[in-house]
C-alpha cells in the first residue's frame, strides 16, 4: 500500500445530481482514501449532505479553487477526503433531471481538465452524467469522450471499456474493447470510419497501451463492421475498401494489428486470450459484450487525452438515485479510480 504522503491526487466528477454519481464517488473515495486523495467535485452542500446520510463518519474537507489556482494542491492526509464546490442551479430531487443543474455538471469538467493540466490532480474520474440533460441546457455535447476532446485541443481520442470477466470463472481474463466510433447514429458510422482515420485510432491503442498500461507489444485485434466481415465484399465492401488497407498500413508501421474479424465470433476466449485489445468499429458492437462479461468491473477510459481520464462502466442509474441511497454498486467507480492509479504509475514509469 502506499505511503499517505505520496498518495496521488485524483479528481471526481460527481456527475449528474439526480442520478448515483454523488453516491458511488462518495463511498469510492471513502473507501480508498488510505491509497489515494480524492478530491470531488460538486455542489459542496449537496455533497456533504449525501455523505452524512451514507455514513456520518464520512469527514469532508473544503478546498477552494482560488488556493489551488495560487498555490497547487495541498497535502491531505488520509483522514478526509475533499471537496472542491462546483453550485448547482436547483435543488436536487433524486431520479428526476433537472436542466437548471447541466452547466454545473460541466463545469466540474472543464475544473477537472483545468487541474489536470495544472498538476493538481494526476488523473480525473468521472461519475455519470445525463448526456440529454446537457443538452437541454442548451450546450450541444454527445460524451464526455467527446468533450475532454474538444477541451482539450485533442483532435483524436480512443474510447476503451477494460475489464475483468468473472472470477469465479476458470478461463478469467482481462478484456479491452475499444471503438472505431463513439456516440454516432448508427446511420453515421459508415462514412466516419476512413482508411486515415482509423489508423490514428489504431496508433492511439498502440501508443497508449505501451505508455499508460506497461505492454511491450500490444495485440490488437480489429471487427469488420459488417456482418461475417462483409462476407468477401458480397455483404459490403467497407472491409475491402479501407478496414483491410489500414490495417496493412498499421502493421507496416509495426503494430500488431490483425482482421477485420467476423465481430459475432471473434469475441471467443480461444482469440482473446491472444490479445491485448479488441478494436470494435461502433458503440453497439462491442460494448454490449463487454458489459455483458464484465458489468460492475469495467472501466471506461479515454485514450489519446493529454491526461489520464477513466470512468465507470455505467450511466447514471436514475431508477436506483430515486429509490434512495445504498442501492447502487460502486464496484465500477473503485475499479475506475484503481485503474486511473495503475495508469499514473505507468506513464511515470515510461516517462523514465
Ligand atoms: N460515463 C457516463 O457519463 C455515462 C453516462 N450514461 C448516461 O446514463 C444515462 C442512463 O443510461 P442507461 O442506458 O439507462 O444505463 P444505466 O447504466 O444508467 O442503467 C442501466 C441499468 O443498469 C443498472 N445500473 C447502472 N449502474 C448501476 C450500479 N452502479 N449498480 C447497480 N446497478 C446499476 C440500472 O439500475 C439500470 O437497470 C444515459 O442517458 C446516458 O446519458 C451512460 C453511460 C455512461
Ligand atoms: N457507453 C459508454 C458511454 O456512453 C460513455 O460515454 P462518455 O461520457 O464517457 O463519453
Amino acid at each position: 500500500m502506499r505511503q499517505a504522503s505520496t498518495r496521488p491526487a485524483i479528481a471526481i466528477t460527481t456527475g449528474e445530481p439526480a442520478g448515483i454519481g454523488p453516491e458511488i464517488s462518495i463511498r469510492a473515495a471513502w473507501a480508498m482514501r488510505a491509497q489515494v486523495n480524492c478530491v470531488l467535485l460538486g455542489d459542496a452542500a449537496f455533497l456533504a449532505l449525501t455523505a452524512s446520510l451514507i455514513d456520518p463518519d464520512i469527514k469532508l474537507a473544503a478546498l477552494s479553487v482560488q488556493a489551488l489556482r495560487n498555490g497547487g494542491l495541498p497535502q491531505f492526509g488520509p483522514a478526509r477526503i475533499c471537496v472542491i464546490d462546483v453550485p448547482l442551479g436547483a435543488h436536487v430531487v433524486p431520479g428526476v433531471l433537472d436542466p437548471a443543474n447541466g452547466r454545473a455538471v460541466l463545469a466540474t469538467l472543464d475544473l477537472a481538465v483545468e487541474g489536470a493540466r495544472a498538476g493538481w490532480f494526476d488523473a480525473m474520474v468521472t461519475a455519470p452524467l445525463q448526456k440529454s440533460t446537457i443538452n437541454d441546457a442548451g450546450v450541444a455535447f454527445s460524451g464526455h469522450t467527446e468533450y475532454l476532446a474538444e477541451q482539450t485541443g485533442t483532435a483524436q481520442v480512443v474510447m476503451m471499456l477494460a475489464g475483468e470477466t468473472a472470477p469465479d470463472t476458470p478461463d478469467n481474463y482481462a478484456l479491452r474493447v475499444a471503438l472505431a466510433t463513439t456516440h454516432l447514429p448508427l446511420k453515421d458510422v459508415s462514412a466516419a470510419i476512413t482508411r486515415a482515420g482509423l489508423g490514428r485510432v489504431i496508433d492511439i491503442i498502440d501508443h497508449d497501451l505501451k505508455t499508460k498500461f506497461g505492454m511491450a507489444a500490444p495485440r490488437i485485434l480489429v471487427t469488420g463492421l459488417n456482418p461475417h466481415a462483409g462476407e468477401n465484399g458480397y455483404l459490403g465492401r467497407e472491409e475491402i475498401d479501407t478496414i483491410t488497407p489500414a490495417l496493412e498500413a498499421a502493421r507496416a508501421r509495426g503494430i500488431d494489428a490483425r482482421g477485420p474479424y467476423p465481430a459475432d465470433t471473434l469475441f471467443q476466449p480461444k482469440y482473446l486470450l491472444d490479445a491485448d485489445c479488441v478494436l470494435a468499429m461502433y458503440h453497439d458492437q462491442g460494448l454490449p459484450v463487454l458489459k455483458y462479461a464484465t458489468f460492475g468491473r469495467g472501466v471506461n477510459i479515454t485514450l489519446g487525452l493529454p491526461l489520464i481520464r477513466t470512468s465507470v462502466d455505467h450511466g447514471t442509474a436514475l431508477d436506483l438515485a430515486g429509490a434512495g441511497l445504498g442501492q447502487a454498486d460502486c464496484g465500477s467507480m473503485e475499479q475506475a479510480i484503481r485503474t486511473a492509479l495503475q495508469m499514473v504509475d505507468a506513464q511515470r514509469a515510461s516517462q523514465l
